[in-house]
């Protein structure tokens, strides 16, 4: 057992949240830490109730997963899963069901684990959901996750809702605000603010140098030269020149349906998007099972599913624990990264430096050509790219559909969660060890508290 005030593992520390208790939180929870593996790449923390985890065990038929709980969180196991009771009473479990209880209790763990950020007894966190209407109270009255931990972890700072998956990474401008009332949040002191902090994101979270960036329009065809609306021409388009004058790899405005469609995304590093549902649908039919929802910009690290509370399948077993993995080994590797342990992969290679160089001297002659010195269409790259990312797309649309066919299985194929072929260790981080197989690792000699 160690100290908290004298760790002595590497590992990171991860806080897990334990969200609405009659969502599918608790139990995407539980089927990704009783893989024993975990402990060999990070410790992790979860607030909230060891009964209620058990209650889930129970549910789910799992035999193995063991864990420490604490009231106080004075010590931490550094080999174990520990949970930190974050209330008393014994709550009832009624999956499926809003409860004023589970909304009550969602906030304490969330109370208890930003304690534990600001005095650094754990690394990161990674948020199971909420239900955004029952959360509510005078303690918590914030739109979601995002807005609670801006207000809280930025340090003043703006922060930006940003959506990964691989190498796919969507930010919103607009979040959680009305339809009615994007355009007039969309200016130009919002959309340079958000693009600061997705750029320094890239560089800092992501480990990528000289980042790429896509921005989306916010009306059909980005506003058609103004014939259906005029963002393009007096916002957006703008702050995109000026921080191209600044040296920086943006592009756009684009049309975000053809954008999507077509999958020119996969040349960019990050896209930014006008608002929630622009970027998100795009986002969720590409990747909804291992999406992971990161909360740029904050001086902690918090990741989350893509995903809600799902109530219609709580307690039914049924739930895909993909995306909850993936969110918390993007919160391993985005503390590994920020403290220079690990780098990213993705793209620092020879062709893609070539390729940032080309596009740098398309900006320069673009930016010239604007003030009359040299003519000069930036469009032909973007068509370019275009072309390139359709034929990718055929290409990947085949060799699915085969795959498919030979799995007899959808892409939302599910397998029994006990399988231990479902682990799936990140491909873009190289740097992360291999795991050990199970004859090798270290004896377990656990009581089972739960
Ligand atoms: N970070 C957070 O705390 C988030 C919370 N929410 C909250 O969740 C609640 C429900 O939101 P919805 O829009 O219905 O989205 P949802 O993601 O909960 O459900 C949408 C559909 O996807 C399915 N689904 C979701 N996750 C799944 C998984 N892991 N495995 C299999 N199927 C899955 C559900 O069964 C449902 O059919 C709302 O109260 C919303 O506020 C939504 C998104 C994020
Ligand atoms: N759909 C994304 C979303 O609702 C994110 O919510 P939160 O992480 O801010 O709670």
């Amino acid at each position: 057992m160690k100290d908290i005030k004298n760790r002595k593992s590497d590992k990171p520390r991860i806080g897990i949240t334990i969200g609405d208790y009659n969502g599918i939180g608790p139990e995407v929870i539980v089927k990704v830490l009783q893989d024993k593996r975990i402990t060999n790449i990070c410790t992790p923390v979860v607030y909230g109730s060891g009964r209620i985890l058990t209650k889930y065990k129970r549910i789910l038929g799992i035999e193995e997963f063991t864990y420490h709980q604490y009231n106080n969180n004075s010590y931490l196991h550094d080999q174990k899963i520990n949970v930190v009771n974050c209330w008393t009473e014994v709550q009832e479990l009624e999956p499926g069901k809003i409860t004023e209880e589970a909304g009550k209790c969602a906030y304490l763990s969330i109370a208890r684990a930003s304690e534990d950020l600001n005095t650094k007894t754990i690394d990161a966190v990674v948020t199971a959901p909420i239900n955004k209407a029952n959360i509510q109270s005078e303690d918590f009255k914030h739109a979601g996750h995002t807005e609670y931990y801006q207000e809280n972890h930025a340090d003043g700072g703006d922060t930006l809702m940003t959506l990964c998956a691989g190498s796919l990474r969507v930010g919103v401008v607009t979040g959680h605000i009305p339809l009615k009332d994007v355009s007039a949040a969309i200016t130009k002191e919002a959309l340079t603010s958000k693009l600061k902090v997705l750029i320094n994101s890239l560089k800092k979270d992501f480990g990528i140098t000289k980042p790429k960036v896509a921005i989306m329009g916010l009306n059909p065809h980005a506003g058609e030269d103004g014939l259906l609306g005029d963002e393009e021409i007096n916002v957006i388009g703008p702050v995109v020149k000026e921080f191209k004058k600044r040296g920086n790899l943006v592009f756009g405005p684009f049309p975000a349906d053809g954008f999507f469609g077509t999958m020119a995304f996969k040349n960019y590093d990050g896209v930014l998007c006008m608002y929630h549902d622009q970027g998100l649908i795009p986002f969720k039919l590409h990747a909804f099972e291992s999406g992971v929802n990161y909360t740029a910009g904050l001086t902690i690290v918090r990741t989350s599913p893509d995903h809600g509370t799902a109530y219609n399948i709580a307690g039914k077993g049924v739930a895909d624990e993909t995306s909850f993995r993936e969110a918390l080994m993007q919160a391993v590797d985005i503390v590994k990264v920020r403290n220079g342990e690990i780098t990213n992969k993705i793209r620092p290679n020879a062709k893609q430096l070539l390729q940032d160089r080309k596009d740098q001297i398309k900006i320069q002659k673009t930016l010239k050509a604007g003030e009359g010195e040299e003519e000069f269409d930036l469009s032909e790259l973007e068509a370019g790219e275009r072309k390139e990312a359709q034929v990718t797309k055929q290409q990947k649309m085949l060799e699915n559909k085969s795959k498919n066919q030979q799995q007899g299985g959808g892409r939302f194929d599910r397998r029994p969660h006990n399988k231990k072929e479902h682990w799936k260790p990140r491909k873009n981080h190289q740097d992360r060890p291999p795991f050990p197989n199970k004859s090798e690792e270290a004896p377990r000699e656990e009581k089972n508290n739960g």
